[in-house]
């Protein structure tokens, strides 16, 4: 298996408190890796070590096959990155400043300006400085410095806030094509998981600091891909016969008045038969599909993905 980077137990610990605590990433060339966790989380601290732009405290770096040193900076030619509040020359154009930023970069090519602009949607926009653009744009322009060069590895740091709907679903084509058709690795960081869930290969979510998981996107999908949703009249009542008198120890109580059931055997006629018994009244039950979203609600509590 070929890594493009991976972290061994990599800590930054600031005023004596770990903000990122021995936290191992393993991505992989070729992938889109999705790198999920609220705000404060440890995200953008994770990629400012990798991008050189902070010191570990603790813990090691590799980068394309390479341990990071304090003194290591030849990497970052090969890598393409937003991280945090996108920085431009506000005075110039959307096109001088990628101009610059490929001279700087020793990229040569004034096609690459014309097509990235038109592939993050700013053609229209392009003789205008980006002290004049929304949010929106500004964070456009910044994937498109990210990646015009189409480098190895692009790293991205929360690249949909602040895009509407629309843009969010170019965004998210963009990142396909460039990990399809330029074999570009892609590391991107987000809070919204149904974001992360439909273009990433692997997951991983942080959570103050620590790593909850990292796995393989085919491997979730082996996994309980389906659920039984229950709303009843009595939700405590009906958690009782699920337990004691069918055998399921694999549920979970959810929004109102709902419960989840995972991975049973029981059939789901069997279910609302022994409910009905016990004068349980059910307002639905259905089968569906588990998302990642669910995932991670099991694993690590309801209520507690945003906190
Ligand atoms: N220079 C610093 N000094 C002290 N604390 C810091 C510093 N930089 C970051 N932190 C703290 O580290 C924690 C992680 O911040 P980080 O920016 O990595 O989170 P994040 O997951 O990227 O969140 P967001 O999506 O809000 O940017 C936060 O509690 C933040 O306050």
């Amino acid at each position: 298996m070929s890594y493009i980077v991976q972290t061994r137990n990599l800590t930054k610990t600031y005023d004596g408190q770990d903000v990122v605590s021995n936290v191992s990433l393993n991505i992989k060339k070729g992938e889109i890796y999705g790198f999920l966790g609220s705000n404060g989380a440890g995200k953008s601290t994770i990629m400012k070590m990798l991008m050189n732009l902070i010191k570990p405290s603790n813990g090691e770096i590799e980068m394309f096959g390479e341990p990071i040193k304090e003194h290591s900076f030849t990497y970052l030619k090969r890598i393409g990155s937003m991280i945090e509040y996108p920085i431009f020359y506000e005075k110039m154009t959307a096109w001088e400043n990628l101009e610059l930023h490929c001279a700087y970069m020793g990229y040569h090519n004034k096609q690459a300006i014309s097509d990235v602009l038109e592939w993050v949607g700013l053609s229209n926009v392009s003789h205008k400085p980006p002290q004049d653009f929304s949010l929106g744009m500004r964070q456009r322009l910044c994937v498109a410095r990210a990646i015009i060069t189409k480098p190895e590895l692009v790293i991205l740091d929360e690249p949909i806030n602040g895009l509407d709907p629309e843009g969010i679903q170019s965004m998210r084509r963009l990142f396909k094509r460039l990990n399809k058709e330029y074999g570009i690795t892609l590391f991107i960081s987000s809070h919204i998981i149904g974001e992360i869930e439909q273009i990433a290969d692997t997951v991983s979510m942080i959570k103050q600091g620590k790593l909850v998981e990292e796995t393989s996107m085919d491997l979730l999908k082996e996994q309980n891909t389906e659920y039984i949703e229950l709303v009843t009249s009595d939700p405590k009542k009906a958690s009782v016969i699920l337990h004691d008198q069918l055998n399921i120890a694999n549920f979970k109580f959810v929004e109102g008045q709902a419960i989840r059931i995972f991975s049973t055997d029981v059939p789901q006629a069997s279910i609302a038969k022994a409910l009905i018994l016990k004068d349980i009244d059910i307002h639905s039950i259905n089968t569906k599909q588990t998302t990642l979203e669910d995932y991670f609600i099991r694993k690590i509590g309801l209520n507690k993905i945003d906190k």
